[in-house]
């Protein structure tokens, strides 16, 4: 900063002593000195200044990546229907990249642009308060032109970020059911209409490249205007020998570094507002409280806990179709330790008694207890640690078996391996995955794509016999497996609901023939309920039709009577 103060005080010091050249070699020698130890202490003060914003600024990055993904995680279930997984994603990664890059690379530029200009205005008002003040005149107008520009790009990058997640939607969902995208040779309709939203995003981009473009025209052509009207005015000012020529080189070359930081001014501007476009979303995201709470509520003693559950006149719909009721009145009690099989048309209710359950939904009506309690007063955390779940389509992640499995208790780090192993003996799943070249530590792939159904299936099983819930909650596959690992799976599932309360969605006639009861929804309510043998002899009742018409039971059926 006073490189150009001391420059000009070497220029006047050869001008007005170039005749004693003694006096001007020492002026001359220790002024040099000092814009020596200036430009030292200035590099030393841009390196600190370069590394602790970086650094600090990649720290703020991390907290916002995992505050965001925290905040994400405790949503409740309901906003995962509205907000798809590719736009959460995007916010994740790009959105907080921006904002991120906005911090790290801008800012650290962006203050030492506004250090530099208040300096050199400072310093140029030190050396000709009017020639600063005729320079200056610049100013104000240039400012009311930066908000009006501000305020666009703010917008744009708001709806930049908005279409990119589009785009990343896309990407995502086409790449993770890739399977089907090809079985249906869909590709190339595919790479088109990733093409069309990568296209809304170039042309958002293309936008804001054209108010950029008009931006830095504007303010470099101003910088200009500030130069010239220094060499005019300065020159004048020198003429009638108010100013000498070495304040007017060092007038100059503030004002050049004026105009250097006003570039850099804007173009940390533009990255702010930028910036605060792309984390509009995020702030949003980050200060949505989730509609009920994760960690909250009464902890019954787990002695106490028996697993008799009851629904009392439950109405609900999903919060995504209000219109549509799935259940009205419904009105079912499952004893403690017993087994209930669910069965009902398609789309009659069955999971979304498993999701109440689960209380990812509350009822809009009526209410849910287990042993007595309403489960809206009972901790959801504590309330879905005991209860296990086993779906028709497992879902694995993408780490090795031994993994999945310990990801069912309650503490995976303190797993023993002879716990896993002893889950998966119980679950029929030993002598596969042993017989993997790399056993309990192969990888499943995203969503265990590397592993068969039934296969999958039994790693599921072992995944709830070491959560040793109180409460099971089965959906049975529909899918049929060939006959060795429809035993076995049949058999493990025998084995992990003894001594448990089990809500079972079945499929198959075994199935519900070894169930103490069996409730058939129909209509928006358990239309029958009672033990099926009753039910099955029973030839006008809903069950025995049920069953009738399920095609794929009818050998079963016939087999039993
Ligand atoms: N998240 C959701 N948001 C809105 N509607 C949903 C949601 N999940 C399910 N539904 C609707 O709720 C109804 C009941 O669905 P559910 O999955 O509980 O039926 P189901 O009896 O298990 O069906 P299936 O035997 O075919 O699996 C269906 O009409 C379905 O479209």
């Amino acid at each position: 900063m006073s490189a150009p103060f001391f420059l000009g005080r070497v220029i006047d010091t050869i001008y007005t002593s170039a005749s004693d050249t003694e006096t001007m070699t020492a002026s001359l020698t220790s002024l040099c000195i000092m814009l020596a130890g200036a430009f030292l202490c200035g590099g030393a003060a841009n390196a600190a200044r370069v590394y602790i914003m970086q650094a600090s600024g990649q720290q703020i990055v991390r907290n916002l990546r995992t505050s965001l993904f925290s905040s994400i995680l405790r949503q409740e279930v309901a906003f995962f229907d509205r907000n798809r997984t590719g736009e959460l994603i995007n916010r994740l990664s790009a959105d907080t990249a921006v904002v991120g890059r906005s911090i790290t690379d801008n800012l650290s530029d962006g203050l030492r642009a506004v250090a530099q200009a208040a300096a050199g205005v400072s310093m140029m008002f030190y050396v000709s308060p009017s020639l600063a003040s005729f320079v200056l005149l610049i100013v104000p107008p240039m400012a009311a032109l930066a908000v009006v520009y501000g305020r666009y790009l703010r917008a744009v990058s708001k709806r930049t970020q908005d279409a990119l997640a589009q785009a990343t939607q896309l990407a995502e969902e086409r790449i993770s059911n890739i399977r089907t995208v090809r079985a249906f040779g869909k590709e190339l309709s595919e790479v088109d209409s990733y093409t069309r939203k990568a296209d809304r995003v170039l042309s958002l981009a293309k936008q804001e490249a054209v108010m950029r473009a008009g931006f830095f025209g504007v303010t470099g052509l101003s910088g200009n205007l500030m130069i010239l009207s220094v060499l005019y005015k300065g020159g004048l000012l020198m003429a009638s020998q108010h100013m000498t020529v070495g304040e007017l080189s060092s007038f100059l070359m503030y004002t050049f570094w004026v105009g250097i930081s006003i570039a850099g001014l804007s173009s940390f501007y533009s990255e702010l507002m930028k910036g605060f476009g792309a984390g509009a979303r995020l702030w949003e995201l980050l200060d949505r409280k989730p509609e009920f709470p994760l960690n909250e509520g009464h902890v019954l003693h787990p002695d106490q806990l028996k697993g008799q559950l009851q629904f009392c006149d439950v109405s609900f719909s999903y919060p995504a179709r209000k219109e549509a009721a799935i259940f009205q009145e419904l009105n079912l009690s499952v004893p403690a330790g017993s087994i209930m099989a669910v069965v009902g048309p398609s789309g009659s209710g069955k999971s979304s008694i498993v999701s109440l359950l689960l209380r990812l939904y509350d009822p809009d009506a009526g209410f849910i207890t287990i042993d007595g309690h309403d489960i809206r007063d009972l901790n959801p955390y504590w309330l879905r640690s005991h209860i296990g779940t086993v779906s028709q389509e497992p879902v694995l992640f993408s780490c090795s078996i031994r993994e999945n499995i310990a990801y069912g208790a309650l503490d995976p780090d303190a797993v023993t391996s002879e716990d896993v192993y002893r889950a998966a003996r119980v679950a029929n799943a030993f002598d596969f995955i042993q017989a993997f070249p790399k056993g309990f530590d192969t990888v499943v792939g995203e969503k265990g794509v590397l592993l068969s159904g039934g296969q999958k299936q039994r790693i599921a099983i072992a995944r709830a016999l070491l959560k040793n819930p109180k409460i099971l909650l089965l959906d049975e596959a529909t899918s049929a497996l060939d006959a060795e690992n429809e035993f076995l799976v049949q058999e493990a599932l025998e084995r992990l609901m003894e001594g448990r309360t089990v809500m079972i969605i079945a499929h198959r006639l075994s199935t519900i023939k070894n169930a103490d009861a069996v409730a058939v929804l129909d209509q928006r309510r358990v239309a029958e309920c009672g033990p099926p043998t009753e039910l099955l002899g029973n030839r006008q009742g809903q069950f025995r039709r049920l069953m009738e018409k399920q095609t794929f039971n009818r050998r079963h059926l016939n087999n039993s009577n």
